[in-house]
């Protein structure tokens, strides 16, 4: 098992995602001999995991079950222990694309908080790509070059632990793309150039704040920026259902030669017309609110 690499069975060391149900996931490290408790019941992780194919539906002890998948960046994104607030995927999908990133780009990223969208990245620009993360919070590194390792991602990765806003990166010259997720990212603008190539790339910066964005705006503009635009996803689900529709019954046609002479008109004593079944959407009562602003802006060729 890697986070970049399918593999069909499950394997001693391996992460394994649990399915318990809707909206229900949680991350789990298999070991021979190792149990989990579920609201299902034990799974015991010799006889129930190890050897089992991923996707497999596994009886807990109580009788109930779940299914074993395969990690994915996506499905980490749901399962990761939080240790700050994290991207989730409709804005990471917007980040990927709007930063053209692809196997073999150098990124660079600060902070990396709790590594939801590292995971993204890393499976993104493999196998021959790069990420350069900076965190200033020592627990944070360290608990996430652990994952990377865990994940088997750690030799795409490396964590460096110091303030992006005064060290930067620790690298100058290299990366094709930037992105910032930290609550002041204008004062890391100047560093985020330096660390991209010279012919140039994407930057990223999210911030939940109009305030972080018009600061973090000119800050760009300052230091030769082009292209800057800020937006925010929202994500609306509509629910599609099935509907009844009783057709409207609109009286006697009135292009009929009857309608010239309506006196002559026999009695409407057609029966009303059957009702229309069809599937149709309707917007949704609530939706998931504001998460943050991104604004991408493009460093040209130097
Ligand atoms: C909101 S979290 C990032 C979450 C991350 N994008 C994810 O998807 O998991 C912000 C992180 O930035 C770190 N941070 C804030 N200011 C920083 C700085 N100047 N240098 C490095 N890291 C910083 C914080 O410690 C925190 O872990």
């Amino acid at each position: 098992m890697s986070f970049i690499e399918y593999s069909d069975l499950i394997q001693d060391g391996d992460v394994a995602i649990v399915h318990l149900g809707h909206n229900s996931v949680t991350a789990v490290k298999v070991h021979h001999g190792a149990q989990t408790q579920t609201r299902f019941g034990v799974i015991r992780h010799s006889t129930d995991l190890i050897g089992q194919r991923y996707g497999s539906k596994v009886t807990c002890s109580k009788g109930g079950w779940v299914h074993v998948l395969h990690p994915t960046p996506e499905l980490w994104t749901v399962a990761l222990p939080h240790r700050t607030q994290i991207l989730y995927t409709t804005d990471i999908a917007m980040v990927t694309m709007m930063l053209e990133l692809k196997p073999g780009s150098v990124v660079c990223e600060s902070g990396t908080g709790s590594g939801s969208l590292s995971h993204a990245i890393l499976r993104t620009i493999a196998p021959t790509g790069h990420l350069h993360t900076v965190e200033f919070h020592q627990q944070r590194a360290e608990k996430v070059v652990e994952e990377f390792k865990e994940h088997r991602v750690d030799h795409l990765v490396t964590v460096r632990n110091q303030d992006v806003c005064k060290d930067g990166f620790g690298v100058t010259g290299v990366a094709d793309a930037v992105f910032l997720d930290i609550p002041s990212p204008w004062e890391a603008v100047g560093h985020a150039k330096a660390a991209m190539k010279k012919h140039g790339g994407r930057l990223c910066s999210f911030s939940p704040c109009i305030e972080q964005v018009q600061r973090t705006c000119q800050a760009l503009t300052d230091r030769g920026f082009e292209e800057v635009r800020t937006l925010e996803v929202l994500l609306r689900v509509h629910n599609v259902r099935p509907v009844t529709l009783q057709l409207p019954d609109f009286g006697p046609d009135s292009s009929s030669s009857f309608s010239q002479a309506p006196e002559e008109a026999p009695p409407s004593a057609a029966p009303n017309p059957a009702p229309l079944k069809i599937k149709t959407t309707t917007l949704p009562r609530e939706m998931p609110g504001h998460t943050g602003y991104l604004t991408f802006a493009t460093k040209p060729r130097t």
